[in-house]
């Protein structure tokens, strides 16, 4: 396992606070974001999200924490980190009144580039994000889509390592948050660190590498989507059968199961009749399923199909996020 400093990280945040008057929105959370990985932080409307972002790309201040960001002290060396990072917010900063190409030389004049290769840099992200005949267009007749490809691709002209991207594709439609993912993924396989807020599991659940759930100011729980998954039940191995007389002696030996098959005897198991399937729960593990493999085959079952049905990250939101109960020490655990 290699150590982690603050310095190797890209992003990294220990007690970050932040109150508005007496509403405490950040309760002293902690982030660790290594280089080259998509960071997603998951919440409810309100929940800080675009606060964080805001702190760590050094929009507003903390009132505390330790933050780093490109391995510079946020507090101490605020002007390095921002020459390490891109940002595109919910509110984009994209000018409708004027072409395309003209905000991404706007973006490179910004960036002090050199005239030309301003206009090579331009050019190049304008044919990546798939922008060449729309370059010329005020940007007031463009797509949503190609509003946020825009500014997305108006954010790298400098060239950052690290990229926050707050919400980037709400409102697009499926084939475009598709795109933006492919886009996404891209950046991050050159290397490029992303830290992302989303409102769409399914978006975390695609690009993440860890996840963090943000509930009353705090990491209500993190890890992959995988890990996270596991926190909550619903779980389960489904067997499904073509031979009625193959089903209904399996579904007997599920009843009669004995202690030789922990994971089994604990968990039971449900017959469900209409679809020749029988149902366990199981928390889809490599340790779970070699037992229940191990018990299938000592019972002489064979089934047509089996399949592994983990709970989404719906289930995940909803439970961590509202009232549902997620055991103290299974939270700990995917930390
Ligand atoms: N400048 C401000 N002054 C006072 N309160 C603020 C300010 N900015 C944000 N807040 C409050 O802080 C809380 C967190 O807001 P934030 O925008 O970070 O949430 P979010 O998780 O990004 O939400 P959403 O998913 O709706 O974008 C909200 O209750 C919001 O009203």
């Amino acid at each position: 396992m290699t150590t982690t400093t603050p310095h190797s990280l890209a992003i990294a945040a220990k007690g970050l606070r932040k109150a508005y008057g007496d509403k405490t929105v950040l309760d002293g959370i902690d982030l660790a974001v290594p280089a080259g990985t998509v960071f997603s932080l998951l919440g409810p409307n309100g929940a800080g999200k675009t606060t964080a972002v805001k702190i760590l790309s050094t929009l507003i201040t903390a009132d505390a924490g330790e933050l780093h960001v490109g391995g510079h002290d946020l507090a101490t060396d605020p002007q390095a980190v921002r020459a390490a990072i891109g940002v595109t917010g919910q509110f984009s900063a994209v000018d409708g009144l004027i072409t395309g190409e003209e905000n991404m030389l706007l973006m490179a004049d910004l960036h002090l580039l050199p005239r030309s290769e301003g206009r090579r840099t331009a050019a190049e992200l304008l044919e990546r994000f798939d922008l060449v005949d729309a370059a010329q267009k005020p940007v007031s007749t463009y797509s949503g889509g190609m509003k946020r490809r825009l500014d997305i691709a108006m954010t790298l002209v400098g060239g950052p390592r690290i990229i926050f991207l707050d919400e980037p594709t709400t409102g697009l439609d499926p084939r475009s948050r598709h795109n933006m993912w492919g886009i996404i993924r891209e950046l991050v396989s050159g290397g490029v660190t992303v830290f992302l807020t989303t409102q769409y599991l399914e978006e975390a659940d695609e690009l993440a590498d860890r996840i963090a759930v943000l509930s009353d100011g705090r990491i209500a729980a993190e890890g992959s989507a995988e890990e996270l998954k596991r926190l909550v039940p619903g779980g389960h191995v489904r067997l499904r059968f073509a031979d009625p007389a193959a089903y209904r002696s399996a579904a007997v030996a599920l009843r009669e199961v004995t202690p030789l098959a922990p994971g089994l005897a604990r968990a039971g198991g449900t017959p469900i009749d209409e679809a020749l399937s029988l149902q366990i729960p199981s928390d889809g593990s490599q340790r779970e399923l070699r037992s229940i493999l191990d018990w299938l085959d000592s019972a002489g079952i064979e089934a047509d199909e089996l399949t592994v049905h983990t709970p989404d990250l719906d289930d995940v939101f909803f439970a961590l996020t509202g009232t549902a109960d997620v055991p103290d020490q299974l939270r700990k655990a995917v930390r």
